[in-house]
């Protein structure tokens, strides 16, 4: 499989701020990639180098086969960008909206291609609607079908999906993998571990590095985390009792559970000893994709990432 992104000792300060720390990346067409990490990591930041938005301060690679640094021209024009603001016309209908842009990118075929692109996001019925008057669910549609009418290879979303309702967001992923199945190369950031959850692999980025870079299970097993499950009653109370306890990286209630996370196994099940007993149950669990940000993020406090 070839390579629609592989770049090398990404870097960006703005000011004294060093935003995007020795970044590398190589990203296989057709994937679907996420990125995660605290807010001001650099997410935002990383996605507008990589398509010629933001000019780096060095770094080499490609990027759809083009030296990302100098055919910045090129490359935006093969790739569809979606804000995390809805950023199209509030004041214009759905397909003036989509028209709008066909115009913008010269694109021929202009009334065939907004008559796909309502089709295939399901907007026909809405055509007439005033974007400003959409759901945040249905915008973030709108938003889609304008940064992929123009046929990119690669599409970028910048937490696209902040704000909508579940099963809009449900949607709105389902119609990500259809574009990815097609070939679309795709990098997304998101907040949402659901939405981490359904990419093809995944990027942690903190502090401007990035430190965890794989599927989902590879990213929990390279962790070392364990993680014990344990039920009984006054389990928000047990949580809290854990939570400074050595060793203990996390312990957060879910419903009737507790959920404990660190590196020292033995350490845990110490911190534990004393909940061991009827009508307590534990189990040793494997790690969730969120304890596992958890821990990554735990980091931020170690000199290797500090800003
Ligand atoms: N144009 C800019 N000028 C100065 N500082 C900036 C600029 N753009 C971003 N920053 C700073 O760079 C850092 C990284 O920002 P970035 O938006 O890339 O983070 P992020 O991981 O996308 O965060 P979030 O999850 O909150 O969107 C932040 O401290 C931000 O304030």
């Amino acid at each position: 499989m070839s390579a629609a992104i592989d770049v090398k000792g990404l870097n960006k300060s703005f000011g004294d701020k060093h935003v995007v720390r020795d970044v590398s990346i190589r990203v296989e067409e057709g994937r679907i990639t996420g990125f995660l990490g605290p807010n001001g990591a650099g997410k935002t930041t990383t996605l507008r180098l990589l398509c010629g938005l933001l000019t780096p301060d060095s770094g080499e690679g490609e990027v759809l086969g083009m030296d990302f640094r100098f055919q910045t021209d090129a490359i935006k024009r093969q790739t569809g960008y979606m804000t995390q603001r809805f950023s199209l016309w509030e004041d214009m209908t759905i397909e003036e909206n989509l028209t709008f842009v066909a115009r913008m990118y010269g694109l021929d075929d202009r009334r065939e291609r907004v008559i796909a692109a309502l089709e295939r996001l399901g907007l026909c019925d809405r055509r007439q609607q005033l974007a400003g008057a959409l759901s945040g669910g249905w915008k973030q549609r709108l938003a889609l079908a304008a940064a992929t009418l123009h046929e990119p290879r690669l599409l970028l979303l910048d937490e696209p999906t902040a704000g909508v309702d579940p099963k809009a967001r449900r949607e709105f992923w389902d119609e990500i993998h259809m574009l990815a199945d097609g070939g679309l190369t795709v990098l997304v950031s998101t907040h949402y571990m659901d939405e981490a959850e359904r990419c093809h692999d995944i990027g942690y980025i903190l502090a401007g590095r990035l430190i965890a870079r794989g599927t989902g299970q590879e990213i929990i097993v390279s962790s070392g985390l364990f993680t014990f499950n344990g039920e009984g009653p006054d389990i928000g109370k047990v949580a809290h009792d854990l939570q400074d306890k050595p060793g203990v990286l996390s312990a957060s209630a879910f419903g009737a559970a507790v959920h404990i996370s660190g590196t020292d196994k033995a350490a845990l099940e110490r911190a534990i000893a004393p909940f061991r007993h009827e009508p307590y149950m534990w189990n040793e669990v494997s790690p969730s994709l969120e304890d596992v940000f958890i821990q990554l993020m735990g980091q931020v406090a170690d000199d290797r990432y500090a800003a």
